[in-house]
């Protein structure tokens, strides 16, 4: 059993949800539904973590407009270790288009973080890292920190012997790499990002992956969206086939297959059925529902590769 988890989400959110019924880009619509929820790539890591049973401990950069978000993980049985800094945590807008479950996005860039806040938040991790088997880091980085930020806090987190996982994007992830943290999980852009060109073959997708784990990566999910997956690591290749379910909103589905992931670990699962674990806590994400994960976990079509 894993002893302890923790979450870094540097740059939280409070996700304003806007749901219509047929989204027209450039003109008015009108909202049939509208939600405000508690966001971020990591917190929202954390929260399917209890929604699965698991708690873990929430750290980052909270604003003086979030403290509410502390309070909300809390009585979901996270542990939140926030450092308060000045500005306000960002609001992100989804418009989620009922007919077709399309989302459109606007995500802030979220507050100025300050080289003091920046150490204190280190020392945090060195503190977590040296009491959790995993750490988790996730998403864009607030404004005021360098792109190497996940490459340093990765080596931090190692050097106390803590698992890493890396979510993002861009140089924040080409840099992480160099750190080699435990396991990465991009999505399909994420990685077309990463190596420069297009990936129109999956087989093309398997064949990097094998590149980044003999780079040192232990494992590596490409999740694409409503085509699936590709779980990898030394001993194997996977290709998860999406189920067709009736989509509620695909917001967060990456950070429920990181926490279907970990999950997975927690119980000891070998490649295949953590590839399908992950698989099938995105899929009850996408139909917010994990009362399913069971069933789902037996319907998702697994294809070993390799
Ligand atoms: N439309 C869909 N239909 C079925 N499954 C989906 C759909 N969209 C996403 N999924 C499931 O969720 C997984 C993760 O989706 P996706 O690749 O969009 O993650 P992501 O881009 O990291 O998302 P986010 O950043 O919002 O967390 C997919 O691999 C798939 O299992
Ligand atoms: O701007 P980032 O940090 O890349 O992504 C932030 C975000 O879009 O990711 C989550 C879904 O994965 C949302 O809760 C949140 O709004």
């Amino acid at each position: 059993m894993v002893e302890m988890i923790a979450t870094v989400t540097l740059n939280p959110a409070i996700d304003h949800t806007v749901y219509v019924e047929r989204f027209v880009p450039c003109s008015l619509n009108r909202a049939a539904d509208s939600e405000y929820s508690i966001g971020g790539k990591g917190i929202n890591v954390s929260k399917v973590l209890a929604e699965l049973g698991i708690s873990s401990i929430a750290l980052g950069f909270l604003g003086k407009n979030a403290g509410h978000i502390s309070d909300e993980l809390k009585e979901m049985g996270i542990t939140p270790d926030f450092i308060e800094v000045p500005g306000n945590t960002r609001t992100n807008i989804k418009i989620i288009d009922r007919s077709n479950a399309a989302s459109t996005e606007v995500n802030e860039p979220g507050p100025w973080i300050t080289p003091e806040w920046l150490n204190e938040l280190k020392e945090r991790v060195l503190y977590w890292a040296e009491r959790c088997e995993y750490i988790t880091f996730s998403g864009s980085l607030p404004q005021g920190l360098n792109e190497d930020i996940y490459k340093e806090l990765i080596q931090i987190a190692k050097e106390k012997g803590a698992r890493t996982i890396l979510d993002a994007d861009g140089e924040s992830l080409r840099k992480g790499l160099e750190s080699a943290p435990y396991m990465i999980k991009p999505n399909i852009h994420e990685l077309k990002n990463l190596v420069g060109h297009p990936l129109d073959d999956e087989r093309e997708v398997m064949n990097v992956c094998n590149e980044i784990i003999s780079s040192g990566i232990e494992v590596v999910i490409v999740s694409m969206g409503s085509k699936g997956s590709i779980y990898a690591d030394s001993k194997g290749v996977y290709r998860a086939y999406p189920l067709e379910l009736d989509v509620k909103s695909t917001v967060g589905a990456g950070d429920a297959m990181v926490a279907g992931f970990l999950y997975a670990v927690d119980r000891g699962f070998d490649g295949e059925s953590t590839a399908r674990f992950a698989a099938a806590s995105s899929s009850c994400r996408i139909i917010s529902d994990f009362k399913r994960i069971r069933e789902f976990y037996e319907r998702i079509r697994i294809e070993r590769w390799q």
